[in-house]
């Protein structure tokens, strides 16, 4: 498969990678990337195609990757407008939405709007794809197959489920990220060794995800497992609650999801 990225960033690396590791040729991918270090790199490490600006190689991609910021998405796709003419175009971008990016393509129809995370980077992402349903399940299944080879795939049937995946799971890692910083950060001053409590830290949110995936079970009652009466988890999941941590959560997620929706309206405007 011929796949090109326009932006040789943090996700474009992580998505090469994982294809390169799935056994796509580095020479079958091409990068489009203003910065040299990052194009340097990206030819080192999986031998790709690394390009500064996009050129006439670009049409024989048969998908085109668009992996910039949102901010630059109405440039990127104004670049890459002369040659896109027979690949499905897949965003990886938070917030922009389909009927803008196909505006900003001339009116090309053959999008699919995807929201992957950075545990991409080890192949264990998980990604949300949206496409309008009059493009071809060929074109669906391609971008399926691209995002596949990092994680998870999660189809949806409305647009606007997208501002909530980048939320959830498009986010998340990072509100995952500030929850072990915070064990951390206990572990610490209960007086155990900074090295000590990384490890206690990371190794419980690493079994926890494990043992809820494998076990398949509600993580509700994995937390009661783990809850003994008059125990120690017991009290301190009743701080947790007194402080109303679940809601907080939620009103965080929440407000992710609004910036996406912004983040539509602010870059979607002509
Ligand atoms: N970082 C994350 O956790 C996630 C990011 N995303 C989305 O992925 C997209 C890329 O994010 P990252 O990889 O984190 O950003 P990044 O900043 O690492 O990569 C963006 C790359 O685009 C390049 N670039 C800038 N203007 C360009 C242009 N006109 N043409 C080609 N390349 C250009 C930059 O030099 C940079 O290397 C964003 O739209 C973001 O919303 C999606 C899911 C998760
Ligand atoms: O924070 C952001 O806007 C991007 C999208 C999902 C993760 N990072």
């Amino acid at each position: 498969m011929k796949v090109a990225f326009i932006g040789g960033g943090n996700m474009a690396a992580a998505i090469v990678g994982g294809l390169v590791a799935k056994g796509t040729r580095g020479e079958d991918l091409l990068v489009v990337e203003p910065n040299a270090k990052a194009r340097a790199t990206l030819a080192k490490d999986y031998g790709v195609n690394a390009v500064e600006a996009p050129g006439e190689e670009l049409s024989h991609a048969e998908a085109i990757v668009l992996a910039v910021k949102p901010q630059v998405m109405r440039e990127a796709a104004a670049s890459i407008k002369p040659y896109v003419n027979r690949a499905v175009v897949i965003s990886i971008a938070a917030g922009i939405r389909l009927g803008d990016l196909s505006r900003w393509l001339g009116g090309y129809a053959r999008l699919v709007r995807t929201m992957p995370n950075t545990p991409a980077l080890v192949h264990a992402g998980v990604t949300g794809l949206y496409a309008d349903p009059a493009v071809s399940e060929g074109d669906r299944r391609l971008a399926d197959t691209l995002m596949n080879a990092v994680g998870a795939t999660v189809w949806f049937d409305k647009e606007t489920d997208l501002d909530a995946v980048v939320a959830v799971s498009g986010s998340g890692p990072a509100y995952v990220f500030f929850a072990m910083e915070s064990l951390e950060a206990a572990a610490r001053e209960l007086g155990l060794a900074p090295e000590k409590a990384r490890t206690l830290a990371l190794w419980t949110f690493v079994g926890a995800a494990k043992l809820a995936i494998e076990r398949n079970e509600d993580p509700a009652k994995l937390r009661a497992n783990v809850t003994s009466k008059g125990g120690t988890t017991e009290r301190a999941i009743s701080v947790m609650e007194a402080s109303y941590v679940r809601e907080k959560i939620m009103e965080a997620v929440k407000a992710a999801a609004q910036r996406s929706r912004e983040l539509g309206d602010e870059f979607g405007k002509d």
